[in-house]
């Protein structure tokens, strides 16, 4: 019988497979200095710009990094990508790692599952997330308007960050289980406190936006050591969302008592809770999904409003949109759906600051990415059973080859039609804010409603909008990526609108 090493060369030999360029390390194979390198990079909040320099050096387009005996692969290359999301979906993991780590806190759902579970669980939460569904705007309204009277509106510096935060969690729990958290209420819960807290914690155990001492030394510690708090939080999540669901179970036991019609509106724990009572499964789902659209519709619109209080022009020139396609009306969606220029807004701001700027999978077996192999780069690439990549949309939507010497500056009217030096963009899968393939995102609908509503809601209220920050944006990453420096503006009523 053939050693894995034969099997593996004439695998490689049968696919015209070739080696990929390599990071070199000064000490080869342990690749000590190649890991103290980016663990510096990520406490000093620059990894992103890290990877990118490591393939840019060398004109690579997927590189392999050996760190402690292990080659790992890290690429840019759309062909790469489309091949582990999409046609060669099933040879491809999202990772034994990711699925231990996030089930742990977040139980088996939709984000911590695969194969046959996690269709399961896509089948499940598809029907919340119809067009009916997202189209009712009776609840973006209400928690937008919370929003705008927790707003000074004399021009006082305000971080919209946070309110951000708690806005995204107020819709998201009111549009998965029928009742909202009301953080943004000042009067709110204790419960709700401490549970967003945790709910935090759990994400990054060792991410913290605090300058401290030896912050090196202590992500890499934190990496390898067992977090005793991280099971009190844990434990502070699991009940928040067992009590919701418990009062959820309740309620509807005595609805059905006393007869009442079913509420109208899609509630997806209602729906849930008539497929499955095992709180578990319950609480996992509603967890999964809860990670999933809070903190990434959050900094989505944190990035937006940043970009938008530094370009005028583009503010402006939104303004103009708004004003003569809504006025002061209350937006329905059809009006977010003509308004062109905000969708290239969205779009740029995610090109730049990709709210998931990297991820990864792991080959199930014996397999090949299409492109990196070889001195162009153009051959195929042998990735073993096992094999971990790195896949960088930060990257990619930063390539210069493919959006223009540009690339690093923010101009939505690339997205624009007739307008911009070259072709109209079609990047396909250099393009990847929402993912790509049969686990695309499902809340991708959702998200880019709710942020054109708050968008124009807050410019419909607000004439001036001013950046009160001259930092450049920097990268603060935890489960998902966000502006290290929050956003921070001074808005003042009055309707330039
Ligand atoms: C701007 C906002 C958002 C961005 C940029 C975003 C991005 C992404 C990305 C990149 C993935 C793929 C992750 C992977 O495969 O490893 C994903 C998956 C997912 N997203 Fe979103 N998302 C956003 C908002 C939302 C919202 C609002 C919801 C729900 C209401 C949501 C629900 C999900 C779910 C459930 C998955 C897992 C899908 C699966 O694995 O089948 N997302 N999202």
């Amino acid at each position: 019988e053939a050693t894995t090493g034969a099997r593996q060369r004439a695998f490689k030999r049968q696919h015209g497979c070739l080696p990929p360029k390599r990071y070199v390390s000064r000490v080869p194979i342990l690749g000590l200095d190649t890991m103290v390198k980016i663990f510096q990079a990520f406490s000093q909040h620059r990894i992103m710009d890290f990877w990118r320099g490591a393939m840019t050096d060398q004109h690579a387009h997927l590189m392999g990094f050996v760190i402690l005996g292990n080659e790992l692969f890290l690429t840019d290359d759309p062909e790469n990508v489309k091949a582990m999301l999409a046609t060669q979906f099933s040879t491809w993991s999202i990772g034994k790692q990711r699925m231990e780590q996030m089930s742990e806190f977040l139980g088996n759902g939709v984000f911590t599952t695969e194969g046959a579970a996690w269709k399961h669980s896509r089948d499940l939460i598809r029907p919340c997330f119809e067009k009916s569904q997202v189209a009712d705007f009776s609840i973006l309204e209400d928690h937008t308007s919370q929003l705008i009277s927790r707003i000074p509106s004399d021009g006082s510096t305000i971080d919209l960050q946070p309110l951000f935060q708690d806005l995204a969690l107020d819709i998201a729990t009111e549009f998965l289980f029928g009742r909202s958290t009301h953080c943004l209420r000042p009067d709110h819960d204790e419960d709700v406190k401490k549970f967003i807290a945790s709910f935090e914690y759990c994400q990054q155990p060792q991410a913290s936006d605090k300058p401290r001492r030896f912050k090196t030394l202590k992500v890499i510690l934190s990496t390898f050591l067992p977090d005793r708090a991280l099971k009190k939080h844990i434990k502070v999540v699991k009940d928040f969302a067992d009590k919701i669901i418990d009062s959820e179970i309740t309620s509807r036991s005595s609805t059905s008592q006393s007869s009442s019609p079913p509420p109208s509106r899609y509630v997806f724990l209602d729906e849930l809770l008539s497929q499955t009572t095992d709180r578990t499964v319950l609480r996992s789902e509603l967890l999964n999904i809860l990670l999933a659209a809070r903190d990434t519709t959050a900094s989505l619109l944190s990035n937006v409003f940043f970009s938008l209080s530094r370009h005028p022009a583009t503010l402006s020139r939104l303004r103009s949109e708004i004003t003569s396609q809504i006025g002061s009306a209350q937006p329905t969606y059809q009006h977010l759906k003509d308004l062109k220029y905000l969708s290239a807004i969205l779009k740029e701001s995610q090109r730049l600051y990709p709210i998931v700027p990297m991820n990864s999978r792991q080959a199930l077996q014996d397999t090949t990415l299409p492109h990196g192999g070889g001195p162009d780069g153009q051959s195929p690439v042998f990735v073993p059973k096992g094999g971990l990549v790195a896949y960088h949309p930060y990257c990619m939507h930063r390539r210069p080859d493919i959006y223009g010497p540009d690339a690093d500056v923010f101009e939505p009217s690339r997205w624009m039609d007739n307008e911009h030096d070259s072709a109209p963009l079609r990047p396909g899968w250099a393009y990847l804010p929402f993912s790509g393939g049969p686990r695309v995102c499902i809340g991708q609908q959702f998200a880019l409603t709710e942020a054109s509503y708050v968008v124009v809601r807050l410019l419909q209220t607000f004439g001036e909008v001013e950046s009160r920050d001259s930092e450049p944006w920097r990268e603060k990453i935890t489960v998902v990526c966000t502006g290290l420096g929050g956003c921070k503006v001074g808005l003042k009523k009055g309707s330039a609108v």
